[in-house]
């Protein structure tokens, strides 16, 4: 058995300092290339799927291609994780299929467009982890909502993501609110809103405080110092990558991400969970275009697949080593879902916030 819940993978990377980084999945090749890199460097992994993830793959090849990764990988522990619940139906369906944790994303409302009320975020955050923590499974939660400090956009153009301008005060979590939040909820992992945002076109120039507000994390660490904390949009669109995808005719105008360096300084405050597609799907769609330029005569898939894989693989590698995850997953034995459960039940999962937390 080697799934495992992200609380317990979540409060061992606490114990020990370092972050996970979280891979979106949404087909067989992702999920062999991720795990590859797992036990190539002994780390523990959280592969997570979208909603668009689930429809692309169906629910069932999904959970079906998990449970052979897990398999295939016994000692390399598995979370498999709902990216970005919109509402109860597809965090509860996601737990049906053998997820172990959701994300309810209450930041939005369930057309994941529009940015929702506290109260309604409150309530729908708190109600799916109530009943996920039934059954043993753990609960992400967002607080703010993500969009550009550049901007002042949110990033409705890929589907997920508020509409239109947003305030600062939308885009910068409160810390006083994060704290009133977990308290309510009792997430066991809190996503913030600090100036990332999804996709490739983050930022215009290398990100500084204006514009990537670490100090929003070090500020909500202090408040809330046992809560696990998730960056989103945390893929880096490293040069080299842009380069190597557009030097075979792809049209990428030039991007920043966020710097690994940032996300290390995150993790010394708190950041657990680290969010990453864009970067697993630019290392691939760079060698899709490589060979299709290079070998023009070209028509087996797999001769497309294997160096997008290969390329997925050390990326993957690059970050677990980077997040010092490597080398963590044999000092983890995972929980069962009914032993959460019980724990959840006893109140010894109950979110530790200080007294005086709140101003
Ligand atoms: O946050 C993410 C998934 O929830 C992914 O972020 P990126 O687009 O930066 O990879
Ligand atoms: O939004 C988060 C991830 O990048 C998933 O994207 P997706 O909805 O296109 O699968
Ligand atoms: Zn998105
Ligand atoms: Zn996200």
């Amino acid at each position: 058995m080697s799934r495992i819940t992200l609380r317990q993978l979540l409060d061992h990377a606490a114990e020990h300092g370092y972050g996970v980084p979280a891979f979106n999945i949404n087909n067989m090749e992702q999920i062999l290339a991720i795990m590859a890199a797992a036990r190539a460097v002994d780390a523990p992994v959280i592969l997570q799927a979208s909603r668009g993830a689930r429809s692309y793959a169906g629910d069932l090849m999904l959970a079906k291609m998990v449970e052979a990764a897990e398999a295939t990988h016994p000692a390399i522990p598995i979370c498999l994780h709902q990216d970005h619940g919109n509402d109860d139906g597809t965090c509860l369906s996601a737990i049906q299929h053998g997820f172990t944790s959701v994300m309810m994303d209450g930041s939005l409302e369930a057309d994941a467009k529009t940015p929702a009320s506290w109260d309604y975020n409150v309530e729908i955050t708190r109600r799916v982890a109530a009943t996920a923590h039934a059954v043993g499974v753990s609960v992400e939660g967002e607080l703010g909502v993500l969009g550009s400090l550049e901007t002042g956009q949110g990033e409705a153009e890929d589907g997920h993501g508020a509409e239109g301008a947003l305030g600062h005060d939308q885009l910068l979590t409160d810390p006083d609110q994060a704290v009133a939040f977990v308290r309510e909820t009792r997430v066991d992992a809190l996503a913030i809103a600090m100036g990332t945002s999804h996709g490739a076109y983050k930022f215009s120039r290398r990100p500084d405080g204006e514009i990537l507000a670490m100090h929003v994390v070090q500020a909500i660490h202090q408040r809330l110092p046992e809560i696990h904390l998730v960056m989103h949009g945390s893929s880096s669109v490293p040069e080299a990558l842009q380069e190597q995808f557009n030097r075979f005719g792809g049209e990428m105008p030039r991007t920043w991400g966020v710097p690994v360096e940032e996300i290390q300084r995150g993790i010394r405050h708190g950041v657990r969970k680290v969010n990453i597609d864009t970067d697993c799907r630019l290392a691939m769609a760079a060698e899709i275009r490589r060979v299709a330029v290079e070998k023009p005569a070209e028509f087996d898939p797999r001769k497309f697949l294997q160096p997008s894989m290969a390329a997925l693989e050390a990326l993957c590698r690059e970050r677990f080593e980077q997040f010092g995850t490597a080398g963590q997953a044999a000092k983890i034995t995972p929980l069962p879902l009914a032993e959460m459960a019980k724990r959840y039940r006893s109140g010894a999962l109950d979110p530790r916030i200080a007294v005086g937390a709140a101003a």
